[in-house]
């Protein structure tokens, strides 16, 4: 004879006693974390800005690649980190709130990025632009920002660069997110009456095979940022906006097309800017300029140290220098934390034959 089925009631009775024990275990690691505060405060364990370091960058990195590691199932592993970084933004609030700025208005990818990156605990605001960002962080109105670097399809974001080359901030973390477009209007838009699409230049440019196939005629009209795209087509009834869910959900919009992005692995890389380095993870990146002599064979020098130690490059970008026309600066990311002693001997090299060369900072590969 079959084993009895298990009913409903009895799995839910499971549910609810494992809940409990859910519950007393985040409850006991809340104060663990409590008393972690108060050990780095006793130990006056203070970061470059004079501040108690209560953020752990390359601990945070570590906890949760260590439950991606040990996950057993069947929960997928982002999954289960995604818990986890609740978690641990819970008990970093415990600590002391984290405070950030981004690239807004509300509701942008980059917004979505700082929640990821943080968690929901973190306490975010909305700046204009991107250099009000850095400025925000300088000021120490907030620890760290979030800024948009690159996408995989329309390349790097110039502004992001150039702001590095003025600034004293260092970067701290790195942040990758799927960019999913949606083709959305307000309450009162049928889409045959659709003439006109809002959205920032770039999404526009990642939709643009979409938009050719389906709305031809449409008019395209950019604007400073999605979300901006979304807040103003929620009154117009012969708009829609590109943008992705956050602004859809903020502005109560409804999705007539899902993912229109042309391509499938359409993602954006994010950089947490802050005051402070950031120690080994066991899993780093570097991110360095160096300003290069105007000479000839000048880009093969800058290589030769990285091919020597066999490191990996991860990122070359050149922009002009603000010393002079005809100067350029490189950009350059790449694998290992600034305190290998390989990548010590690498950047010593690369010394001999730059005109100069900074280290933005090396900081834990990007885990979520
Ligand atoms: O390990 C620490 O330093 C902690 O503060 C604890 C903890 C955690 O909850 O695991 C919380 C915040 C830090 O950013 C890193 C980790």
């Amino acid at each position: 004879m079959a084993d009895k089925a298990v009913t409903l009631d009895e799995l839910r009775q499971r549910i609810d006693t494992i809940d409990s024990e859910l519950l007393r275990l985040i409850s006991e690691r809340a104060g663990c974390a409590q008393q972690v505060a108060e050990v780095k405060m006793a130990a006056g364990d203070v970061g470059e800005d004079g501040q108690v370091q209560f953020y752990r960058p390359e601990r945070e990195a570590q906890v949760l690649r260590r439950i991606m590691a040990d996950n057993p199932g069947p929960l997928k592993g982002e999954e289960m980190a995604r818990l986890f970084r609740e978690i641990m933004s819970a008990c970093l609030a415990l600590e002391q709130p984290i405070r950030l700025a981004y690239l807004g208005p509300e509701g942008t990818f980059t917004q979505q990025a700082a929640l990821k990156h943080f968690g929901d605990s973190a306490v975010t605001k909305p700046m204009a632009a991107i250099d009000e960002v850095f400025r925000e962080v300088e000021a120490g109105a907030v620890q760290y920002g979030v800024v948009p670097v690159e996408n995989s399809t329309e390349g790097v974001i110039n502004h992001t660069l150039d702001s590095f080359m003025g600034s004293q901030l260092k970067i701290s973390g790195e942040v990758v997110l799927r960019i999913h477009h949606h083709l959305l209007v307000g309450p009162n838009t049928r889409r045959e009456k659709i003439s006109r699409i809002y959205s920032h230049a770039q999404s526009l440019a990642q939709c643009r095979k979409w938009l050719d196939a389906h709305f031809p005629h449409a008019e395209r009209i950019a604007v400073s940022s999605n979300a901006e795209a979304a807040r103003q087509v929620r009154t117009e009834w012969h708009s829609a906006a590109i943008a992705g869910d956050m602004a859809a959900k903020l502005y109560e919009l409804e999705k007539v097309e899902e993912k229109i992005e042309d391509s499938p692995d359409n993602s954006t890389r994010f950089l947490i800017i802050g005051d402070s380095s950031v120690p080994a993870s066991g899993d780093d990146k570097t991110s360095i300029v160096v300003a290069m002599r105007n000479q000839p064979g000048a880009l093969h020098d800058l290589l030769a140290p990285f091919h020597r130690h066999q490191i990996d490059l991860t990122r070359v970008e050149t922009r002009p220098s603000r010393s002079g026309a005809w100067n350029y600066v490189f950009f350059i990311d790449f694998r290992g934390h600034r305190d290998d002693p390989l990548i010590t001997e690498t950047l010593e090299e690369l010394r001999q034959c730059a005109a100069d060369v900074k280290v933005l900072g090396s900081y834990p590969v990007g885990v979520l």
